[in-house]
């Protein structure tokens, strides 16, 4: 176990984490192991950014699962992944600063209370009902995190907050691939819902429509899910299969690696980046179909050419298992992994890429059946970096014109900065931000 404190916010906030150890997930191997380190029952673990994963002391062992609120970085990215993801886009009504203020305070209030879970209060039955009531009067954690990033519009309309805006955040613009339908992309701001079931997601999000309905007003939603594989008894782990029926989070870089994530998805102190945004991070959201009647009727050795990755292990061409790492090197001309298969596109692996790696959070989503009578699934993509122009935008301009665009088609999404975790009680979503502009 490797104490890797920071320094300057140890020093300086006074918050109980920051004195905290700071461990490795417990068995983290991976975004998809530390899915497992959570749902198999581990009644305590760490992650990389202080967030402890505990049973609370009642309901059962899943539902009492609480992924802590409070730390350097807010939970749910490198925290284990659950079951059901839920990303929603709101636009903003709150104008001024002090209602920001507000809206930023109620909605961390609200957030502290639904990821620790509680007693719903008795109410008087002639008024109407405090809460939904969907889960019942005890309102169990279920390992909810609620992530909040801001959209580049949020500063842009507010002329009080354009100077503060974080350096790369930017509206997403479309890749020749895409589709966009203009009503699934963008926002003021995004809250990204990931719990052990989807009706703890909606909960969450029905108690911040009742108590923030002066700020806010939705304007798309995606909900997605993956299944959490256990871990064989050999302590090893597989990663779940998306829709078109691939393992996929096998080489996304490892969460429980505190430096790593450092350099890869946090924003941190000393980049060009403003001050008030360190502990941050860019999410890029992409809500992206995949074609899967077509997909179905294509040969399986195609499919694996296009990925670059065996179907029924997930081992590259070459290897056995999983976690078997493609050579690149000593293959040159993409003989056997080709050169504009999906996973050579997307990680060259050539130490100057490696300034390129991005954290992946996706889920699958199937969302019925189109006008024309085809299956609307697909992949809710999700990803974290510290930059996004070196991240998820550079990565998808080495992919595009690839051969797995004949099966997708991306048609909403955004891209957000995801503020500094909240230290404390008393500390609040944006404060970091807001008292930049008091000072
Ligand atoms: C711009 C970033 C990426 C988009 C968009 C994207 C879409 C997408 N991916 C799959 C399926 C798989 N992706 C896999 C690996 C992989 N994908 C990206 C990036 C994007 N994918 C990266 C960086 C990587 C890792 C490459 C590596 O380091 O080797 C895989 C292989 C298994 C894995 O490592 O996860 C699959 C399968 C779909 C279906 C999709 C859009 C619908
Ligand atoms: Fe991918």
């Amino acid at each position: 176990m490797t104490d890797r404190r920071d320094p300057d916010r140890t020093a300086a906030s006074g918050c109980p984490f920051a004195s905290s150890r700071r461990q490795l997930l417990l068995g983290l191997g991976s975004a998809a192991g530390g899915a497992l380190a959570l749902s198999v029952g581990a009644a305590k673990a760490e992650g990389t950014d202080g967030h402890q994963v505990t049973d609370a002391p009642a309901g059962d062992s899943q539902q009492a699962q609480v992924v802590p609120f409070y730390g350097p970085h807010q939970a749910g990215i490198v925290t284990p992944r659950p079951e059901a993801g839920l990303i929603v886009s709101f636009t903003v009504v709150a104008q001024t600063r002090d209602e920001v203020e507000d809206l930023f305070r109620r909605l961390t209030e609200r957030a502290v209370f639904l990821t620790s879970g509680g007693k719903v209060p008795d109410v008087d039955p002639k008024l109407p009902p405090v809460e939904s009531g969907i889960l019942g009067p005890d309102i169990a954690a279920d390992a909810l995190t609620v992530t909040v990033g801001l959209g580049s519009s949020f500063f842009d309309d507010r002329d009080w907050l354009k100077p503060l805006k974080p350096k790369r955040l930017k509206t997403m613009v479309e890749f020749p691939n895409d589709a966009l339908d203009r009503d699934l992309c963008h926002g003021d701001l995004s809250i990204q819902f990931c719990a052990n079931r989807a009706d703890v997601n909606i909960h969450a999000l029905r108690d911040l429509m009742k108590n923030l309905s002066d700020h806010l007003v939705i304007r798309w939603m995606q909900a997605g899910d993956v299944p959490v594989i256990p871990p064989k008894p050999d302590g090893s782990s597989e990663s779940a299969r998306n829709f078109l029926g691939f393992r996929d989070g096998t080489a996304n870089p490892d969460a429980g690696d505190t430096a790593l994530m450092d350099r890869i998805v946090w924003v941190e102190a000393g980049k060009d980046e403003p001050e008030w945004a360190k502990g941050g991070s860019y999410q890029a959201v992409r809500i992206i179909r995949n074609f899967v009647e077509r997909w179905d009727r294509t040969p399986l050795q195609e499919q694996e050419t296009i990925f670059g990755r065996q179907k029924a292990s997930g081992a590259p061409f070459g290897g056995k298992v999983e976690s078997d790492l493609p050579d690149y090197a000593g293959d040159p001309d993409g003989r056997l992994t080709p050169l504009d298969s999906h996973i050579r596109l997307a990680n060259p692996r050539t130490a100057d890429t490696q300034a390129n790696l991005i954290l992946r959070r996706p889920f699958n989503y199937s969302n019925g059946v189109t006008k024309s009578g085809q299956l609307d699934q697909g992949l809710l993509f999700i990803a974290y970096q510290a930059d996004l122009d070196q991240g998820f935008i550079t990565v998808q301009n080495r992919l595009n014109g690839e051969p797995l665009e004949e099966y997708i088609k991306p048609v909403g999404g955004g891209y957000f900065y995801v503020l500094p975790g909240v230290c404390c009680p008393g500390d609040y979503l944006g404060k970091t931000m807001m008292e930049t502009l008091r000072a």
